[in-house]
């Protein structure tokens, strides 16, 4: 069963642009939890112009599925506050400074001992790692020996493509997805699905075990509320 992450990102973003606590960040953690979600993703940036350091603290105290933290471990403050917290799992983002939102994956051969080294200090703390990674079958043989347990395949591409021809879109992912299982890497996705792409996605690839969904859930949510809209991406992922 492909789990259900809420990002909650863009809550945040909305609080900020005023300055107060409207919408409540930690109470829609707690509504996507009530209506469903089986997990919350949060991806704090180093400017903190969504989810703040305090809120990644307050999300952890309070919910009870599944808190997966991503972004930079390139950045101290990132792995402290990663360790401090030791969420069920945390994702590893190679993004730069400023970066308006995600746009690509690890290169795993580059940076391999790196992420070896990184990977190790968040395993030894007992959190479980998954890693950022576009649909390439070297990144993500190279992956493997990273020590992570998992990698989140980039989403973009295939989000993308999906309009003019779905089955091109997807097929760099299916066989990505081939080799994770092969080599016994957990698979998880993520970046701009939506209630269209969603669906072929989870028919299409085998042993996907979570997607994080945040912007298009949250535009989603504005016309059909935040219940019916969860309902909704749970029944995309769970049809038959
Ligand atoms: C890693 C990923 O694809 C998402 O976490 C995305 O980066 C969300 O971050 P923003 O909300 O800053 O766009
Ligand atoms: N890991 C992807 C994520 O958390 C949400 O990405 P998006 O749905 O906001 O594009």
């Amino acid at each position: 069963m492909t789990k259900l992450s809420v990002n909650i990102n863009k809550i945040a973003t909305l609080r900020n642009s005023r300055g107060g606590n409207n919408p409540d960040v930690l109470k829609t953690a707690l509504d996507c939890e009530r209506f469903g979600a089986e997990g919350i993703t949060v991806h704090p940036r180093p400017d903190e112009r969504h989810i703040r350091y305090q809120d990644v603290y307050d999300v952890k105290a309070a919910i009870k599925t599944e808190f997966n933290i991503e972004g930079n471990c390139q950045e101290e403050k990132f792995v402290k506050l990663v360790l401090d917290n030791k969420p069920a799992q945390v994702t590893l983002v190679p993004d730069a400074l400023g970066q308006i939102t995600s746009n690509h994956g690890w290169d795993t051969i580059k940076h391999q001992s790196y992420l070896q080294d990184i990977i190790g200090v968040f395993k030894e703390a007992g959190i479980r790692v998954s890693i950022f990674v576009d649909p390439v079958l070297e990144m993500v043989e190279a992956a493997k020996t990273t020590g992570t347990d998992r990698i989140e395949l980039y989403t973009e591409a295939y989000a993308t493509g999906y309009k003019a021809d779905r089955e091109q879109a997807i097929a760099p992912y299916v066989e990505a997805a081939k080799l994770a299982n092969k080599l016994d890497l957990g698979l998880n996705a993520g970046h701009d699905l939506d209630l269209e792409n969603l669906k072929y996605f989870a028919d299409n690839i085998s042993g996907l075990l979570e997607v994080s969904i945040g912007h298009a859930l949250i535009c989603d949510a504005l016309y059909l509320g935040l219940e019916n809209t969860i309902q909704r991406y749970l029944y995309q992922l769970r049809k038959g």
